[in-house]
C-alpha cells in the first residue's frame, strides 16, 4: 500500500470554538489507484487532500506512506516527500501573478537544480501535450480562469510525480482539456491519484469514489 491513513483526524480552532473537520480516518491507497474524493461544501475534502499531500498535519493518527511511518513533527522532511513524491494542484491555482507561464510550470524543475535545456525540453513536452505553447509568455493576470487551470496542472504534472493530489482541478475546464487532462492520469498506471470533485462524471472515470460527510468517509 502506498498511503496508509490510520485513525487521522483533524480540527480547527475558529473564534475559540473547537471545530473537528476530520473525524477518525482511515484509508488505504495503492499505487496506481485512481481515487475520487467527493463531498458537501465544507465536508472536510481539501482538508484531507492536504494531509495526504503533507501541506498540512494531522491532530492525531499515523500517516504511513510507502510503508514508513511518516514524522509529521519534523517539516524539513516532509518537504522532502512533497518534493519528490507528490505533484499539486490546489483549488484556486496558487500562481506567481507577477511571472509568465512559462516560469510557473517550470518552477518545480528550477527547485531541483535542472539545467536549462532540461527545463526547456520538459516544458516544451507537457505544454504540447495540455495545448498551452500559446500561454508560456503571458502572465497569470492576462489568461482566463481554464487557462490558469492548465498552467497549474502543467506545475504539478512536468516532474512526473508518483502522487498527483488534485482539487477541483476540471472545474473551469472545457470538454476537449477535461479529456486531455484525465487521459494524461488514466493511461498512467504507475500513477497515483487523488482527485477532490463534484463532478460525478470525473469521480466515475476513477477507481474508486470516497464520499466525505461532516469529516467522515461514508464508503469506499
Ligand atoms: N484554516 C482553517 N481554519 C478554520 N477552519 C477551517 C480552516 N480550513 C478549513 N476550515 C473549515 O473546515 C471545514 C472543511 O473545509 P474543507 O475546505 O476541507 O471543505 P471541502 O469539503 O473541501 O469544501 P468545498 O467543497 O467547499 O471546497 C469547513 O467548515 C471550513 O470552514
Amino acid at each position: 500500500m502506498l498511503i496508509n491513513l490510520k485513525n487521522i483526524s483533524k480540527s480547527y480552532i475558529h473564534k475559540g470554538d473547537n471545530i473537528q473537520v476530520l473525524k477518525n480516518i482511515n484509508l488505504g491507497i495503492e499505487k496506481g489507484e485512481k481515487i475520487a474524493i467527493m463531498g458537501n461544501n465544507g465536508s472536510g475534502k481539501t482538508t484531507l487532500l492536504n494531509l495526504i499531500g503533507t501541506i498540512d498535519t494531522p491532530d492525531k493518527g499515523e500517516y504511513i506512506f510507502n510503508d514508513k511511518k511518516l514524522s509529521i513533527d519534523q517539516p524539513l522532511k516532509l518537504n522532502k516527500l512533497r518534493r519528490n513524491h507528490f505533484g499539486y494542484i490546489p483549488q484556486g491555482f496558487c500562481l506567481i501573478r507577477d511571472k509568465k507561464g512559462f516560469y510557473n510550470i517550470s518552477l518545480p524543475l528550477l527547485f531541483r537544480g535542472y539545467t536549462k535545456e532540461v527545463i526547456e525540453e520538459k516544458v516544451d513536452e507537457i505544454s504540447s501535450t495540455l495545448k498551452i505553447k500559446h500561454l508560456l509568455n503571458k502572465k497569470p493576470d492576462n489568461m482566463s480562469a481554464g487557462e490558469r487551470q492548465k498552467i497549474s496542472i502543467a506545475r504539478a504534472m512536468i516532474t512526473n510525480p508518483e502522487v498527483i493530489l488534485a482539487d477541483e482541478m476540471t472545474n473551469t475546464l472545457d470538454k476537449e482539456s477535461k479529456n486531455i487532462v484525465l487521459g494524461l492520469i488514466k493511461d498512467s498506471r504507475e500513477l497515483t491519484a487523488i482527485v477532490v470533485t463534484h463532478d460525478i462524471l470525473i469521480a466515475k472515470k476513477c477507481d474508486r469514489i470516497l464520499y466525505l460527510d461532516d469529516g467522515i468517509i461514508q464508503s469506499s
